[in-house]
């Protein structure tokens, strides 16, 4: 450990705490990324080595204390001094040595506090995990993803370290005979977690069209109760006939539809896709993006994307993870801007902007047909 790189990450944190923009986005992933330069600081590459090796240990146990019921427990007792293990083992059937061990792991991650042995006491940290981000996204995540990333260093010793290019020959194919989609679709209850976390992974941050200037597609917007907008006008979902039958929300008009056929809303002043590209190999973006240019009206309709768009650079740790899961169940990518940008231009679009207001965040992405800009 260098104690004056230390001391100089130290002072910089204690800046960006202090610096108003510590309150957006740009500001908090600063201060987030100082800190695990920090931690990286101090640590030896022994210690860095050993927790990442024991990474699997910890989600597989947060997994388990899901699925006990632990959290909701924990956060709803009544009493300040916090649930013994011995009433976790009452409550939900487990045994008591192994409510204790793992405790222990929820406790060293920081999703609750041990103040004395044996009983523990619910955090904020906690209470996330009683929400759709927690309760739904780590069962899910965990459990669509692991059977394949177990046996990826082996799909590629056996493919011989190609980059998976194809959707139905994903790794997940390969390793549980179904890709992402086919999977959830056959799998009603992780379905259903997942559209549950979904809807809940951007709680507390900004909406995309609170960061790109919505005003832009107001302003030429055709205004009629049948134009295909946003207000005014038509809002339609679109989506596979299962998610589709299983939404309920007013002012929101839904229709059955795979996007790999051509898109039969025509016309609309935008075509928006949220967390759509990231799941597809090339391939399949292309024949989804031209499937849309087909629907397009020259010179008024847009496509809007919001996606990660990573940094050719230090790319955030969770976002080279997403890359790695989204290539393991459906050979899909995450992009850097120049991937975006000839991914789009093979389709016949082009971006005309790409907004973002922290790393850690996706980006919106506007293109217009090619031909709409010369
Ligand atoms: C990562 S989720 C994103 C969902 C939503 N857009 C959001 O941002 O929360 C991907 C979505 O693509 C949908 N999908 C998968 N294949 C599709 C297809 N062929 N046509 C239309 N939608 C599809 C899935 O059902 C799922 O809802």
């Amino acid at each position: 450990m260098s104690t004056v790189h230390t001391l100089k990450l130290i002072s910089e944190i204690k800046n960006q705490v202090l610096d108003p923009s510590v309150g957006s986005g740009h500001g908090h992933s600063r201060l987030l990324q100082l800190v695990d330069e920090l931690k990286l600081a101090v640590e030896t590459p022994t210690e860095t080595i050993l927790r990442l090796i024991y990474q699997l240990p910890e989600n597989a146990a947060l997994r388990t204390v899901v699925d006990l019921g632990i959290f909701p427990l924990l956060v709803n007792t009544e009493t300040k001094s916090g649930v013994s293990a011995t009433d976790l083992a009452r409550d939900t059937g487990g045994d008591r040595g192994l409510i204790v061990r793992l405790m222990r792991m929820m406790t060293a991650l920081g999703l609750c506090a041990t103040l004395e042995p044996e009983k523990y006491i619910a955090t904020d940290k906690s209470s996330s995990m009683i929400h759709p981000i927690g309760r739904d996204g780590v069962r899910c995540i965990f459990d669509l993803t692991v059977p394949t990333l177990s046996k990826l260093p082996e799909y590629f010793q056996r493919h011989g370290y190609r980059n998976p290019q194809e959707y139905s020959t994903s790794p997940m194919k390969w390793a549980v005979g179904k890709s992402q989609f086919e999977w959830l679709a056959e799998n009603r209850l992780h379905q259903d977690l997942f559209n549950s976390y979904m809807s809940s992974r951007r709680e507390g941050r900004p909406n995309w069209f609170c960061i790109y200037p919505i005003e832009q597609l107001m302003a030429g917007a055709v205004v009629s109760p049948d134009a295909v907008f946003l207000p005014p006008g038509r809002l339609i979902l679109q989506d596979l006939p299962k998610i589709i039958s299983s939404v309920e929300r007013e002012g929101i008009e839904k229709i059955s539809y795979s996007f790999l056929d051509p898109q039969p809303i025509k016309g609309a002043c935008a075509y928006c896709f949220r967390a759509i590209f990231h799941d597809w190999p090339d391939r399949m973006c292309q024949k989804i993006l031209m499937n849309t240019v087909s629907a397009m009206k020259p010179g008024y309709s847009r496509v809007i994307i919001i996606d990660f768009v990573l940094p050719d650079t230090n790319v955030p740790r969770m976002q080279a993870a997403m890359d790695i899961q989204m290539m393991s169940i459906g050979a899909g990518v995450e992009r850097s801007e120049q991937q975006w940008r000839e991914l789009l231009l093979n389709a016949g679009l082009k971006i005309i902007g790409i907004w973002n207001v922290s790393p850690n965040m996706e980006s919106i992405i506007e293109a217009v047909p090619v031909v709409d800009t010369v």
